[in-house]
C-alpha cells in the first residue's frame, strides 16, 4: 500500500504504509538510530478536531510513559501540532485481528491462546496497578511478536481513574455497566478480557448482534455457553475463569492479576509476583526465589495528567454494518 503523506518527521525515513486507523496513518519507517519502527502520523482531520488531537496526544504521552513488556513500547513522539507523531515497536504480522483474519477461522492452539491472554492480563495488571484503565481491549489493539508474545497497544482512550476521563469502548467488548452509562473501571477492562478469552479459545465472540441495541441486550441479559462445550481442549478452570470475568456485576469479576496467575498455572508455570519499578529509586537487587522482575516496569517518568480521551465512532474496517457508530 502506498499512500501519500505530506509531513516529514526529521530523522525518519518512511518506507511503506502499514495501515490506516481512525486517528492515524501508520508507516514502516527507519528511525534516527537506524531501527525499524511503526510510525504513527495523525490524519490532518485528527489535527484539526480538538478532541481527536487530544486523543492522539494522550496516546503519545502514555505510550512513552508506560514501560512494560506486554504494553507496546514507545520510542519517541510529539503529542501535538503539525509535527505530531509516535514511533513505536514494529510488529511485522500486524494487529491480532489481522493475524486471525489470515488464519481463516482456525483457532489458535489453546496453549498459544492462553499465553497471549496471560500476557494481556499482565499488561492490564500493570495498568490497573498504576490506577489506569485501558477501555479498548480488543484484538485490533493487540500485537504479537515472532515468539508468540503479546503486547497491548492503542492507549488513546486510556486514563487514570483518579483524574477522570471519558467513557468509551467497542460494543462487542463493552461491559454491561458501560452500556448502563456508568464509568469504566479495572473491572470493565476485565470484562473485555473475558470476551477476548472466549474469542481466542473458541474462535467466536460470545455475544453477537446486528445492531448496537442487540449487542447491548446480549451483554446485559445473556450468558454464553461454557468454553469447555465450545472447545473441549480448554480446561474447566480456564472455562470457569472466563465466565467469572464476564460476570454481569463488576464486583464479582476477578482482578486481572488473578486471571494472569490462573492462566500461567494452566500452562504449568508457577506465577510470580510482578514487580514494578519506582522510577525514583534504583532497581532492587533480586534475591533467588523472590519476586521476578519481568521487564522494565513502571512509568518512565512521573505521571502527568492525560488529556481527556476522545470518544468517537470506531471504523468497522471489514465494511458493511458498523456497530461502532453508537459508541458511548
Ligand atoms: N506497531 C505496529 N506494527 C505493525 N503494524 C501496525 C502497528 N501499529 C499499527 N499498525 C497497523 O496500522 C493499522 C492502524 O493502526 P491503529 O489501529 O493503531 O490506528 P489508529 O488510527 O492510531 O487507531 P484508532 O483507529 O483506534 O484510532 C493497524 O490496524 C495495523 O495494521
Amino acid at each position: 500500500m502506498t499512500e501519500p503523506h505530506n509531513r516529514a518527521i526529521a530523522g525518519y525515513t518512511l518506507h511503506r504504509s502499514l495501515g490506516r486507523g481512525n486517528t492515524s496513518l501508520v508507516w514502516l519507517a527507519t528511525d534516527p538510530a537506524g531501527r525499524e519502527v511503526a510510525l504513527k502520523l495523525p490524519h490532518e482531520e485528527t489535527l484539526r478536531v480538538q478532541e481527536a488531537a487530544e486523543r492522539f496526544g494522550n496516546e503519545v504521552r502514555l505510550t512513552l510513559q508506560f514501560r512494560h513488556p506486554h504494553v507496546v513500547q514507545g520510542y519517541a513522539g510529539t503529542p501535538f501540532g503539525l509535527g505530531a507523531f509516535l514511533a513505536i515497536r514494529y510488529y511485522p504480522d500486524g494487529a491480532l485481528n489481522e493475524q486471525l483474519a489470515r488464519s481463516q477461522g482456525r483457532t489458535l492452539p489453546p496453549a498459544a491462546a492462553i499465553r497471549l491472554l496471560a500476557d494481556v492480563a499482565s499488561a492490564l495488571t500493570y495498568l490497573h496497578h498504576l490506577g489506569a484503565v485501558h477501555q479498548d481491549l480488543k484484538t485490533h489493539n493487540i500485537y504479537v511478536d515472532g515468539a508468540g508474545r503479546a503486547a497491548l497497544g492503542d492507549l488513546g482512550n486510556t486514563y487514570f481513574v483518579a483524574q477522570g476521563g471519558q467513557v468509551s469502548g467497542s460494543p462487542y467488548y463493552m461491559a454491561p455497566e458501560i452500556y448502563h452509562g456508568e464509568s469504566s473501571s479495572a473491572a470493565s477492562d476485565v470484562y473485555s478480557l473475558g470476551i477476548l478469552m472466549y474469542e481466542l479459545l473458541s474462535g467466536q465472540r460470545p455475544y453477537q448482534g446486528n445492531t448496537y441495541e442487540e449487542l447491548m441486550v446480549a451483554h446485559m441479559t445473556r450468558f454464553p455457553a461454557p468454553l469447555t462445550h465450545l472447545n473441549p481442549a480448554v480446561s474447566r478452570g480456564v472455562s470457569r475463569l472466563a465466565e467469572q470475568a464476564l460476570a454481569k456485576r463488576p464486583g464479582e469479576r476477578p482482578h486481572a492479576d488473578a486471571i494472569r496467575r490462573a492462566l500461567l498455572s494452566d500452562l504449568g508455570e508457577t506465577p510470580q509476583d510482578e514487580v514494578y519499578e519506582d522510577p525514583n529509586t534504583p532497581p532492587p537487587i533480586q534475591e533467588a526465589g523472590k519476586n521476578i522482575r519481568v521487564g522494565r516496569h513502571g512509568p518512565s517518568q512521573p505521571r502527568s495528567a492525560p488529556a481527556q480521551p476522545e470518544v468517537k465512532p470506531e471504523q468497522e474496517r471489514s465494511g458493511g454494518w458498523n456497530p461502532f457508530k453508537r459508541r458511548k
